[in-house]
């Protein structure tokens, strides 16, 4: 099962022994991050990648290695911004010249590179930005520059406090006409004493939710005062400025300015699948450990992982764990042979890709908050603990819901591709990828489903055949709906909540579709594929029909511990005393107590100033 997760026996060893790297350092504990001010967990977390570089060059690590390093250390800051979209930004929009003189740099980390893009009046409607970048031909600059409060740069992770540049998304102007949203990148700092530029006002935009977990990256705030910068730092791969500013567009689609947040969207799903299989990891692990109540006879007490209700719960978020890390695998494949055709100036699955990355970022994400706060609550009263791991992972996973295009914004969009594709299906076009199922319309809109039992739920093309039906239909009744409204627009918002459930629809039909393909794969180990197809009906059926799992559930319940034991956590990774490999938990519980800073002294700081006084008073007048 290990090797079904990570996806061969390669990614299995390589990730084991990264992991192991992590663990064994001391450098990389995490066991007290809750415990650290602000500024003490910031500059943990700038001692930690300085290591983690110093470790990368010692040890040659590949790339993969080094990404998998940084994974495991399992600390948001500044070189996530750096590697996962200063690094691609420039790779996807900066000119080959530009990709040689920038990513030598980036790559040696000369430079620390962050993602400039979000403002204090808008992150959701990139179109929407105020930053301008004015062509001055007589000096062959841009001045940038922040007209306003609301176009302070604000969010940007790593910005606050380390990076020395960023690409900077801003209005580029050239005689006297807004050409709209283009990256350029700025040197913020300077590389001697890294004090910010002349023009350049900088700072950190303050705590974030929960202790640790986020607070760890320093999310920044900048201002831009006529900031002069070469011409060349306009990122032109899309688009040029000449040296005369005649603004000239290359024939590449506009939409590729927005190619780097496809590329996280693409990592974020991954990310999520191992946040939500992190909580179910916990929330097993401790159910399997956890006694509460005995049979009336003062027999045993029962494992609470025993419980239907518990099973009910906990096993639909075992299954998406499984669904989304499969499905995360597929999407990785699906942006590589994207960025390939995009080589060869083939756009035509651009939309598609669009789609899928925005629209499976959307479902994941929001399933796995749900599901993290959900294992809090099953884990009981200790599930709330800092010890337990879940505060922590819930407080880091849950802005995945809002950075990279809020949910309900990137739903939107695929609802968007979805009332396309259903127009030209009713042209006579034939859909493909995704979208290939629309084109069996006359089918899916009458045929009735062969569903009955549980068991039938394991027939992979029942299953793919009620969700196909689901999501036509659902996108089929809101085009019609859009249709009767005054203007496509105001049908379009109108209907906005429908059209929302039907992107989702749509994006959970890739997900089973994705799970039960992987099914067909070889699959090799003892029992593995039959575990794997019993998660494919969890994760389908508890879509569609909640009542009619309690069988499937039992036929996963004495496999349980060895389906999360096969995401294959070390106890450093986890970091949690609830799910700890041995099942030690009390004891771990009861040590992680002791850490807290409040019991380095027996009797704690301000006894001397507010409790005695008020003790002694409270006795005083007791004797009066
Ligand atoms: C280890 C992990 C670390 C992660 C760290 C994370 C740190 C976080 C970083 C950030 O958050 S960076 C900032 C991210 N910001 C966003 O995601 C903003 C979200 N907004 C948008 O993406 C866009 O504004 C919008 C919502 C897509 C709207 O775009 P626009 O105003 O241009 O309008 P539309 O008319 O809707 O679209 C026009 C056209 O373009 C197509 N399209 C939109 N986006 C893309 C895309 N990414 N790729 C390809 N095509 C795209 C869209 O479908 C329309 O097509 P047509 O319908 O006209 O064919
Ligand atoms: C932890 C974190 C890290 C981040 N890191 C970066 C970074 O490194 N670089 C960067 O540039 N940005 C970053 N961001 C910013 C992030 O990308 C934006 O916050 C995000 O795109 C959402 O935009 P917003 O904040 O403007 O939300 P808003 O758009 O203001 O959303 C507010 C509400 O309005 C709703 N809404 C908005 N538009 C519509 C619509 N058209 N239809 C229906 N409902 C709508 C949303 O659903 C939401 O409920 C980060 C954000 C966070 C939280």
């Amino acid at each position: 099962m290990k090797v079904a997760w990570a996806g061969s026996r390669h990614a299995v060893e390589v990730a084991d022994r990264m992991a192991c790297l992590v663990a064994s350092d001391p450098v990389f504990r995490k066991d007290t991050r809750t415990m650290l001010s602000r500024k003490e967990l910031f500059k943990d977390t700038l001692k930690k990648a300085a290591h983690a570089w110093k470790r990368t060059v010692e040890l040659h690590l590949t790339e993969e290695e080094a990404n998998l390093l940084r994974l495991y250390i399992d600390q948001p800051g500044y070189v996530d911004l750096h590697w996962v979209m200063f690094v691609p930004a420039i790779k996807g929009q900066g000119t080959e010249e530009q990709q040689k003189k920038w990513l030598t740099m980036a790559y040696k980390f000369q430079i620390i590179g962050t993602y400039a893009q979000t403002e204090l009046g808008h992150g959701s409607n990139v179109q929407g930005l105020e930053t301008t970048a004015t062509f001055d031909p007589s000096t062959d600059e841009f001045i940038m520059h922040s007209p306003t409060l609301t176009s302070s740069k604000w969010w940007p992770g790593g910005l606050g406090k380390t990076s020395t540049h960023a690409v900077v998304y801003a209005r580029l102007i050239t005689e006297g006409k807004d050409y709209g949203i283009h990256g350029f990148i700025m040197q913020l700092r300077s590389l001697d004493d890294h004090s910010p530029l002349p023009g350049i006002t900088i700072g950190d935009i303050g705590g974030k939710f929960g202790s640790g977990a986020y607070n760890s990256m320093d999310n920044g705030v900048m201002r831009l005062d006529h900031v002069r910068i070469p011409r060349d730092q306009m990122l032109m791969r899309l688009a040029q400025v000449t040296r005369e500013g005649k603004y000239v567009h290359s024939d590449v689609p506009k939409q590729l300015l927005y190619g780097t947040m496809v590329y996280v969207r693409q990592t974020i799903v991954a990310d999520a699948s191992r946040a939500l299989s992190r909580a179910v990891c916990i929330a097993v692990r401790y159910g399997a450990i956890r006694k509460q109540f005995g049979s009336k006879a003062g027999g045993p007490e029962t494992q609470v992982l025993n419980y239907k209700t518990q099973q009910s719960r906990l096993f639909p978020f075992l299954a998406s764990a499984y669904a989304f890390r499969f499905v995360g695998q597929w999407l990785k494949w699906l942006y590589t042979d994207v960025t390939q055709k995009l080589e060869s100036k083939d756009f035509s699955t651009l939309p598609e890709a669009h789609a899928c990355t925005a629209g499976l970022k959307s479902v994941t994400t929001s399933a796995t908050a749900d599901a993290i706060e959900e294992c809090q609550k099953l884990c009981g009263g200790h599930g709330y603990l800092n010890s337990s791991g879940l505060p922590e992972l819930f407080a880091v996973n849950l802005p995945a819901c809002t950075y990279e295009g809020d949910n309900v914004v990137l739903l939107l969009q695929v609802a968007r591709f979805l009332m396309k594709t259903v127009s030209q299906v009713a042209s006579g076009k034939q859909p493909v990828g995704t979208t290939a199922y629309m084109g069996n319309i006359q089918h899916l809109m009458q045929c009735k489903s062969v569903v009955n039992t549980v068991e039938d739920w394991l027939n992979p093309a029942a299953i793919k055949e009620v969700f196909e039906a689901r999501a036509l239909r659902m996108a089929v009744n809101c085009a019609q709906n859009i249709s009767k409204a005054p203007s496509q627009e105001e049908g379009f918002s109108e209907l906005s909540p429908d059209l929302v459930e039907a992107a989702v629809a749509h994006v959970q039909l890739i997900i089973v579709t994705k799970f039960i393909e992987k099914l067909q794969e070889d699959i090799l180990g003892h029992g593995v594929k039959e575990q794997l197809q019993k998660l494919c009906g969890i994760y389908a059926l508890h879509l569609i029909h909640n009542e009619r799992l309690g069988k499937l559930y039992a036929q996963v319940r004495p496999n349980a511990v060895a389906l999360v034991d096969a995401f294959d956590y070390t106890d450093h990774y986890l970091g949690s005393a609830l799910g700890r490999y041995d099942g030690d938990v009390y004891s771990a519980l009861y040590k992680e107590a002791w850490k807290d800073p409040l019991n380095e002294t027996v009797v704690p700081d301000g006894y001397q100033e507010h409790l005695r006084p008020l003790l002694k008073q409270q006795l005083k007048l007791s004797r009066l």
